[in-house]
């Protein structure tokens, strides 16, 4: 039994602002999709990956991740879709009968550390069938609808019982295809893709489970994410 992870990197990085898409954007020298596939080769717990690619880069995404030499697992490249939820379901197409296991990462987390991964493929081995990391909140969170002028707060939740999810998330492979059938319907009545793969797991009815995340994990959505990655790479070099 293998896991298959599924690098989703064909994301345009409109909130990054760059002239190229936001995964071939370099950290360190280095472009962010292949920090985030060589710490999910490192992991040793992930047996393949299937690198998503921006609409006619997948060549340039080949040349990038497959042929690095510190990736010791096979790489596969396809293209991505128009949005997240339909570029995963493209990279779950390529999974074979034995990745019973199936993990979804986003090359804008490239920081994320080895140790999350296995954290993450454990956690689904040992029974749980969809898998998050999450971190608590911070912040207070307000909930608000659309007001005059201003928009109305209409609760507080209570902060102790949110979680911010990061990638990789992990599933039981059959759970994720069915999970993804029914989320491709649904996108396609609401015009409304998901932002994560959990998502489409809870809406089926199903159990979800969160593991500690880790700081590292972050996501690289603005320069200032960027910069910070840049401040973390010097001061662990
Ligand atoms: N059609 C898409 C859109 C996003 N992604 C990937 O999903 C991850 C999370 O998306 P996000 O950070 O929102 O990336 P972008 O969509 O590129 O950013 P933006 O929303 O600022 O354009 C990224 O690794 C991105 O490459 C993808 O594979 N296919
Ligand atoms: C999947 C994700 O990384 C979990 O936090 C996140 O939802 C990606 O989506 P977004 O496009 O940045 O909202």
């Amino acid at each position: 039994m293998t896991t298959l992870a599924i690098l989703t990197a064909a994301g345009s990085g409109t909130r990054l602002g760059r002239d190229l898409p936001k995964a071939l954007v370099e950290l360190g020298g280095l472009p962010l999709v292949l920090h985030a596939a060589r710490r999910l080769a490192a992991s040793g717990v992930v047996d393949g990956l299937v690198v998503t690619a921006p609409a006619g880069l997948a060549a340039v995404v080949t040349e990038v991740v497959a042929r690095d030499p510190h990736i010791e697992v096979p790489v596969r490249v396809v293209e991505g879709g128009a949005t997240r939820q339909a570029s995963v379901a493209t990279g779950l197409r390529m999974a074979r009968a034995a990745d019973d296991v199936v993990l979804v990462h986003d090359a804008a987390r490239p920081l994320v550390p080895p140790s999350l991964v296995r954290r993450v493929v454990e956690a689904v081995r040992s029974g749980h069938r969809a898998v998050v990391p999450g971190l608590p909140v911070t912040d207070t969170i307000k909930q608000v609808i659309p007001g005059p002028g201003a928009e109305l707060v209409v609760g507080t939740p209570d902060r102790s019982l949110l979680r911010a999810v990061q990638t990789p998330q992990g599933f039981e492979r059959g759970l994720l295809v069915r999970a993804h059938e029914a989320g491709a319907v649904r996108a396609a009545a609401e015009h409304l893709a998901a932002t994560d793969d959990a998502g489409l797991v809870e809406a089926l009815g199903e159990k979800v489970h969160i593991v500690p995340g880790d700081d590292l994990a972050f996501k690289i959505t603005t320069e200032r994410d960027l910069w910070l990655a840049e401040l973390v790479l010097q001061e662990a070099a």
